[in-house]
């Protein structure tokens, strides 16, 4: 391996976790976009709440990033995601490799739509998607799994999963991630690995909600349940392998973000629950909840494609409708379900 110091894009709650796992083994170069932020991170040595590692050096520069670090990690909400491609595009080059750790999705619907026009999963793009349509970078990956910022920088024990069709990047993030207390599994899925980051984030709102409700552990193994069924019929719907959904990534990210009130998804989730609108939540919330986009985006896809993922149109109908939490969760109850697994 070589001894260039490995880049992360974007310091926010993720990114700075990401930052100083990567610290234990490699020189960290951090990227901030906003000059005075990388200002103060350097002088008080602190990101996103979390203290840097002493080999992590913040940098306002796209330019020196690129230049200085093969590997790259961006870790920005998707919604900046493909502006960032864009700019960073004319510093990448093919021998870089991206790693990110996105969990959300991107559509793009053509402004000039012809008279036909039916919005299917050509439109929503994945974030290795974005960074292949606006870069020349061709060797990229995720990744993904139960890694709560928080947990993560407190040093507890966890593990990702490092996603590429491409062996060298398994093999690379491996060797950069792996330490004492953080394990690193490989899967050649991609897109899998990267739908379940996004689509788990749709049900920890939904627990969140549950919560909200004053609801017990009942309702959530219900709903974890059901909601990994809703994960693994979209996901393969938009390509992804069932395998990945039963992996550390699908149902083990599952687990932590539906339980925890770590999870932007299901904190924002829980205000719903305890009668805020969408509105009042957001504006209460710092940090990105990925899961209101998505569910956003899957709606639009379903309402077109002419598919019914249940749990998210509920979510839909509370968070962008007029239905509010009780009756969402009378509606699920009093649905005509019968058939536990039908997916295998
Ligand atoms: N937090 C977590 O536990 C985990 C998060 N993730 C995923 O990581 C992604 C990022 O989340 P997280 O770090 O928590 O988000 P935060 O809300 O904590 O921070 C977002 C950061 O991204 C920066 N940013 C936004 N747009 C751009 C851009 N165009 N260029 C450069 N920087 C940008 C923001 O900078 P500024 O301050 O200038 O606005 C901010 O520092 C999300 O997709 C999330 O789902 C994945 C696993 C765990
Ligand atoms: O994806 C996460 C943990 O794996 C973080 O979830 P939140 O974005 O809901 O905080």
């Amino acid at each position: 391996m070589s001894n260039k110091p490995v880049g992360v894009v974007g310091a926010g709650s993720f990114g700075t976790a990401v930052a100083n796992l990567l610290a234990r083994n490699s020189d960290v170069l951090l990227y901030a976009r906003n000059a005075d932020t990388v200002n103060e991170m350097a002088t008080k040595r602190l990101s996103a709440g979390q203290q840097l590692h002493e080999r992590v050096t913040p940098t306002n520069s796209l330019e020196e990033i690129a230049t200085k670090c093969n590997v790259l990690f961006p870790v920005v909400p998707s919604s900046g995601f493909r502006d960032l491609m864009v700019s960073m595009s004319q510093y990448l080059r093919p021998y870089h490799m991206m790693i990110h750790g996105t969990k959300g999705l991107d559509l793009r619907i053509p402004e000039e739509k012809p008279h036909d026009f039916v919005l299917s999963q050509d439109h929503v793009f994945t974030m290795s998607e974005i960074i292949k349509q606006e870069t020349v970078v061709v060797r990229v990956g995720c990744l993904a799994g139960p890694n709560l910022a928080s947990e993560l920088s407190s040093g507890d024990p966890a593990a990702t999963v490092i996603a590429s069709p491409f062996n060298e990047v398994i093999e690379q993030g491996k060797t950069l991630l792996r330490s004492e207390n953080f394990q690193v599994y490989g899967n050649a899925d991609l897109r899998g690995v990267e739908l379940c980051g996004v689509l788990k984030n749709i049900i920890a709102v939904a627990s969140g909600i549950l919560a909200g409700l004053g609801l017990g552990e009942n309702s959530r193994g219900l709903l974890v349940s059901r909601g990994l069924v809703e994960m693994i019929y979209l996901g393969k719907a938009l390509g992804g392998e069932i395998s990945s959904f039963i992996g550390l990534a699908g149902i083990g990210d599952l687990v932590a973000t539906t339980s925890s009130a770590s999870s932007r998804n299901y904190t924002l989730g829980q205000k719903i629950g305890k009668g805020a609108t969408l509105e009042q939540a957001l504006g209460e919330m710092e940090e990105v909840a990925e899961g209101i986009n998505t569910i956003r985006i899957i709606h639009q896809l379903a309402e077109s494609q002419g598919i019914k993922p249940l749990i998210t149109e509920t979510l839909y109908k509370i968070l962008y409708e007029d239905m509010t939490a009780e009756k969402g969760v009378n509606y699920l109850m009093r649905y005509p379900s019968n058939i536990d697994i039908d997916f295998i």
